[in-house]
Parts: C-alpha cells; sequence; structure tokens
C-alpha cells in the first residue's frame, strides 16, 4: 500500500537501497548501475528506481537534504517497503585538512546538533554504521581513490554555523559535514536495519578554492558508489 510519500506497490523495492539527496543524482544512478531499472515511485519530484545490479536487487531513492527529509523516506522504506539496508551516496564538505575535493569519505559515525533523536533523557547517543556495511565498502576500497573513514558531522544548517563550532569539530577528528548521516544510523538502529553512509568530498570548509560546482555534485560520485554497491550488497 502506498505511503503518504511513496506511490509504489508492495514488494516494489528491493532489500537494500542506494541513498543520495539529489533527486538528479538517485535517477544517474539508476540509470548507470541498471539500465533497464524501473520507476517505482515519483511522489513530489522523488523519483524511486528497481532493477538488478550484477544480479541482485536494488533499488536507489533520494531522501532531500536534512534529517527531517531523509526521516520520513528511510521510515517508511523500513516500515512500509520491507527494506533492510541503506546506504546513503552523498556528498559532504571537507573538515579535516587531509579530506581533499574529490576524496571519499565512509562515515563511521555522525555527531549531530539535530534533537530529532534525543530518546533517553541525559544521554547524547552514539549514531553508528553498521559494521558489515562499512567492513565491506571498505574492502572495495582501490588505489584509484583516496579513503578517509571516521566520524562526520550531520547539521541542520547548511548556512550559518558558529566557525568555533566548526573548528572544534575538525579539532577532533570529524572528516566532513553534510546533513543526514546522524538520522539515518539511529533510524536502522529503531528499524533493527543496516545502514551506511559513503560521502565524496565536494567543498572544503577551511579552503574554498577548488569546490565543486552543483552540476559537479551531480556527477562526480564514482568511488563512493563503488564502495556503496560493495556494501549493497555484501
Ligand atoms: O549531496 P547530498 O547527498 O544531498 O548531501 C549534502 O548536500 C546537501 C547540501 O547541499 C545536503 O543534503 C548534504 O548532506
Ligand atoms: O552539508 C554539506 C554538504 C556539502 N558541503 C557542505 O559544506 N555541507
Amino acid at each position: 500500500m502506498p505511503t503518504p510519500h511513496i506511490n509504489a506497490a508492495d514488494g516494489a523495492f528491493a532489500p537494500a537501497v542506494l541513498m543520495p539527496g539529489d533527486p538528479r543524482r538517485a535517477e544517474r544512478i539508476a540509470n548507470l548501475l541498471m539500465p533497464d531499472a524501473e520507476k517505482v515511485s515519483d511522489v513530489r519530484g522523488i523519483g524511486a528506481f528497481t532493477g538488478e545490479y550484477n544480479g541482485k536487487p536494488l533499488s536507489v531513492m533520494a531522501s532531500g537534504m536534512g534529517q527531517p527529509s531523509l526521516s520520513i523516506y528511510a521510515t517508511e522504506l523500513f516500515t512500509h517497503y520491507g527494506v533492510k539496508r541503506i546506504i546513503r551516496v552523498g556528498t559532504c564538505g571537507g573538515m579535516a585538512t587531509s579530506a581533499k575535493v574529490g576524496d571519499v569519505v565512509v562515515a563511521m559515525s555522525a555527531h549531530t546538533d539535530s534533537s530529532m533523536f534525543n530518546l533517553v533523557p541525559g544521554v547524547n547517543l552514539a549514531p553508528t554504521a553498521s559494521w558489515n556495511l562499512l567492513s565491506a565498502a571498505i574492502a572495495a576500497a582501490d588505489d584509484s581513490m583516496n579513503l578517509h573513514v571516521g566520524p562526520v558531522a550531520s547539521r541542520d544548517r547548511f548556512y550559518g554555523n558558529d566557525p568555533d563550532g566548526v573548528k572544534t569539530l575538525a579539532d577532533l577528528g570529524t572528516l566532513g559535514v553534510e546533513m543526514e548521516t546522524a538520522a539515518l544510523y539511529m533510524l536502522a538502529a529503531q528499524h533493527n536495519a543496516e545502514a551506511l553512509t559513503v560521502l565524496t568530498v565536494s567543498d572544503h570548509l577551511f579552503d574554498t578554492s577548488g569546490d565543486m560546482t552543483a552540476e559537479e555534485r551531480e556527477h562526480k560520485f564514482e568511488g563512493a558508489l563503488k564502495l556503496a554497491v560493495a556494501a549493497a550488497h555484501c
């Protein structure tokens, strides 16, 4: 039965879903991996595609931007469509000086300033990737990519973050900033599912000289996608 935000038939999703933020990146990934994929949902312009990649079922669907948007889609996929794992294929702003534009970041954990998952009074939870997916993604890495594995920050604001806070997060070893991973990891934990985020560094918070354009952010995801697919089908 359709949900308020997904108009796909029951059984229309594969157990594994690749989830970029950008709907155009989602369509591009689906076309690249599965030219015969079927479009199974299109509510609000968020296309969802299901097909087979290397003989195994796979779906691709965008999350939109930010934790509230991702939470709607991830919750409906886990609870209504039997999805068992979601792998975010996103972009991030580099925070670590070693994380250069074009590098790949696998998010082991995600700090957040969001109040969406204050589930236990007095406890700051630690949203964490699924080890199974994390280890499969890392095993698929090759010498063509500069890979970083560690914490990211999932922030509710794209603009207007306090510069001292940004510096402190960087000093604490945070690799990059984006806007969805903490919610994805918490939802996977709540629904007994698996999740991983693989990111392409699209810009750098402390050196903007090499930042990608919007078009490049839509197209440049080859390394991240390779790791994401390995996690999806591990
Ligand atoms: O490129 P995506 O996957 O959308 O990810 C990043 O880009 C958006 C902000 O420009 C946020 O969604 C952030 O998390
Ligand atoms: O959230 C994001 C994503 C990419 N780049 C940023 O600077 N922030």
